[in-house]
């Protein structure tokens, strides 16, 4: 028989819940021609015909849900699962276990309903399956059978139910899981270009900074703008800016080492935190990033097209912050831009 709708909202916005909802579907109407031949063999004709009708059930909830008609569908579903449970009880027994398959309600319920609603409902299903425990005792099996059969049919739902409750765990584990690691992703990355964004920087920025109270070891930053990108936008439109922005990116992480960080600072502004980098290193480092950027062209609509980059270097002094360091390395970024672009140059402090 039967088996549960899956987890979810009843909305049309969450396409891998009806992917499973069709699959329980399918995978319910397959355990239903197996009960119809198992209830033939054991005795049960009507059973054995009311699968039939489970069968005919599900492959309708099915082809609804390939229409997107989703709430007939799950309705289809829940009265399915009821009577059948309902059914089987009344017909074999108590014993049969046919009753195990309304608690696989209960996570459905939650997750697919307002919590105060799945309350309520969880109420009406535990009412329901005392009631229907209740009637058991003083109603006998309608049409019952060999206890030997009773046994396998017992054996047959329990696993059922266990492997649905399985399948069903996994599914809202790996939602879950999936759904947390995008969070996590759009809370640390920048979406165009794939960096780290400023805020998250900031926190990985401040925590070399703390490192360096504890252990002072060089730290150097870089600031980097793309040269003209206004020019370049008004030029080439801002679509292609855009994957301008990736490319660079892509070309500023390759020439970094493992254990630096860069992130989209602004617009078309990167910051670079380098540990235990010094002040010499930082500049070659900036300039390997110049040239690899300055060397690099990009191909858009038959128009071959270049860039270039200008860096500020900063190297940080103890005791101060994030902000000031990042401050002395845009006075720097500044000075490049104005003595011509497409240059390094160094915080003034470093120089004196
Ligand atoms: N395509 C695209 N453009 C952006 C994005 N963010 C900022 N910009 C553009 O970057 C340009 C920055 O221009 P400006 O700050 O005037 O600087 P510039 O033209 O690069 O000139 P210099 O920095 O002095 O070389 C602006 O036109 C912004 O619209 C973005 O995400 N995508």
């Amino acid at each position: 028989m039967d088996k549960v709708t899956a987890p979810g909202r009843h909305e049309s916005g969450k396409p891998q819940f009806w992917q499973l909802a069709r699959r329980c579907c399918q995978l319910a109407a397959s355990v239903d021609v197996a009960f119809f031949f198992l209830f033939h063999l054991l005795g049960s004709p009507i059973l054995a015909w009311i699968n039939v009708v489970s069968v005919g059930l599900y492959l309708l909830a099915y082809w609804l849900l390939g229409k997107r008609l989703n709430q007939p569908a799950i309705i289809l579903i829940w009265i399915e699962v009821i009577v059948h449970a309902f059914l089987g009880t009344l017909l074999v027994g108590w014993d049969s276990g046919f009753h195990y398959f309304l608690l696989m309600f209960i996570p459905a319920l939650f997750a697919g309903m307002r919590r105060r609603n799945a309350w309520l409902a969880v109420g009406g299903l535990w009412a329901f399956y005392v009631g229907l425990y209740a009637l058991m005792w003083f109603v006998d099996p309608l049409q019952p059978i060999a206890s030997g059969g009773l046994l396998g049919v017992f054996l047959f739902n329990l696993t059922v139910v266990f492997c649905m409750f399985s399948y069903l765990t996994l599914f809202y584990i790996s939602t879950v899981s999936g759904t947390q690691r995008a969070l996590r992703r759009m809370a640390t990355i920048d979406s165009l270009t794939g960096l780290f964004n400023r805020r998250h920087l900031s926190d990985l920025a401040d925590k070399e900074i703390a490192r360096h109270a504890r252990n002072p070891e060089e730290l150097s930053f870089l600031l980097l703008d793309i040269d003209h990108f206004k020019e370049f936008n008004d030029e080439h439109g801002h679509d292609t800016g855009d994957r301008i922005l990736e490319r660079v990116s892509t070309v500023l992480a390759q020439t970094l080492r493992e254990q630096d960080y860069i992130g989209r600072w602004g617009g078309e502004e990167f910051l670079v935190v380098l540990p235990g980098t010094g002040l010499e290193q930082a500049i070659q480092t900036a300039e390997r990033i110049r040239c690899a950027v300055e060397t690099c062209s990009w191909v858009f609509a038959d128009l071959e097209v270049f860039v270039t980059v200008s860096v500020g270097v900063s190297q940080y002094c103890a005791g101060e912050n994030l902000s000031s360091a990042v401050a002395r390395a845009d006075q720097a970024l500044y000075e490049s831009k104005r003595r011509g672009r497409n240059r390094v140059e160094v915080s003034a402090t470093e120089l004196n």
